[in-house]
């Protein structure tokens, strides 16, 4: 496991590894998916997903009494199909989909974006080389990992379309894509719920993420006295920074360790 790349009292952090600041017994978990379980990839469908991790997420959920939930970009289908055949507690598409145990039905939280403004999406993007357009329904991302330079002119024509739509649109960045999304619902909105659930309640949430979309949830976790786990980037509200996924992996690994012996 490689050393955390920010590892001392900086932003007032704790010197102690995070294997020994967290109790796995005491915490929920909650986990972003690309970038921070699973490498990324230059396609969304060529991800993978490593055997031991589904061994250790298996062995977390069980140890905590469910009090483990996958918050990510992706449908909960897609996740579902992703981590098969593990099925957890999970929030897709940034909070627009509620699954609030690993037995539950999937909750929509707002009504599918209209056709008009996911066909027009695929219409205003289709010049621009490289792009790629993922309809999610309830969400439409727009990839340009294939033409990282694409990146300013999409970003502008996607503010355009977004604030001529109006109807509650917004517009988030991630790991090179747009995604348009409804504003009422975020990953934040998704943890709040979760907290409420009583697999959840009264533990320290523990929220790891990568990524803008992840900093509402962020968020969250300063509210609530949780801790805030970035992977890759160094941030002031960070409780502890962990260079890539396989650092989270790892960490999972030992905490899940722990768990089954105690
Ligand atoms: O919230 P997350 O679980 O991190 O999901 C965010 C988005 O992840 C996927 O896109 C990202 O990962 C792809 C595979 O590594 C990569 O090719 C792409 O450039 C990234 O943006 C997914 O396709 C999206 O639907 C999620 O919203």
């Amino acid at each position: 496991m490689h050393a955390p790349f920010a590892p001392s009292e900086a932003h007032g952090r704790s010197a102690l590894p995070l294997e020994d600041l967290l109790n796995p017994h005491d915490c929920a978990f909650f986990f972003d998916v690309d970038g921070t379980l699973i490498d990324i990839a230059i396609h969304p469908d060529a991800v993978t997903v490593p055997k031991t991790l589904l061994k250790t997420l298996e062995t977390l959920d069980r140890e905590t009494g469910g009090a483990l939930a996958l918050v990510s970009g992706r449908t909960v289908a897609g996740l579902d199909a992703l981590f098969s055949p593990l099925r957890l507690a999970a929030s897709g598409v940034h909070g627009g989909e509620m699954r609030l145990s690993a037995d539950a039905e999937i909750d929509r939280q707002s009504p599918e974006l209209e056709k008009d403004i996911r066909h027009g999406l695929v219409d205003l993007t289709r010049h621009i080389e490289g792009v790629l357009v993922e309809d999610k329904k309830s969400t439409v991302a727009l990839h340009y990992r294939l033409n990282p330079e694409a990146g300013p002119e999409l970003k502008s024509l996607l503010e355009r379309f977004v604030s001529e739509a109006g109807n509650g649109l917004s517009l988030l960045p991630g790991r090179l894509v747009f995604e348009v999304k409804r504003a009422s619902h975020d990953k934040g909105s998704a943890v709040r719920q979760f907290m409420q659930m009583p697999a959840f309640a009264g533990r320290t949430p523990v929220f790891m993420g990568d990524d803008v979309t992840d900093e509402a949830a962020f968020a969250v976790m300063k509210d609530m006295g949780g801790v805030v786990v970035s992977v890759g980037r160094d941030l002031p509200i960070a409780d502890a920074v962990l260079p890539q996924a396989e650092d989270v992996r790892a960490l999972l690994e030992t905490l899940a360790e722990t768990a089954r012996r105690n």
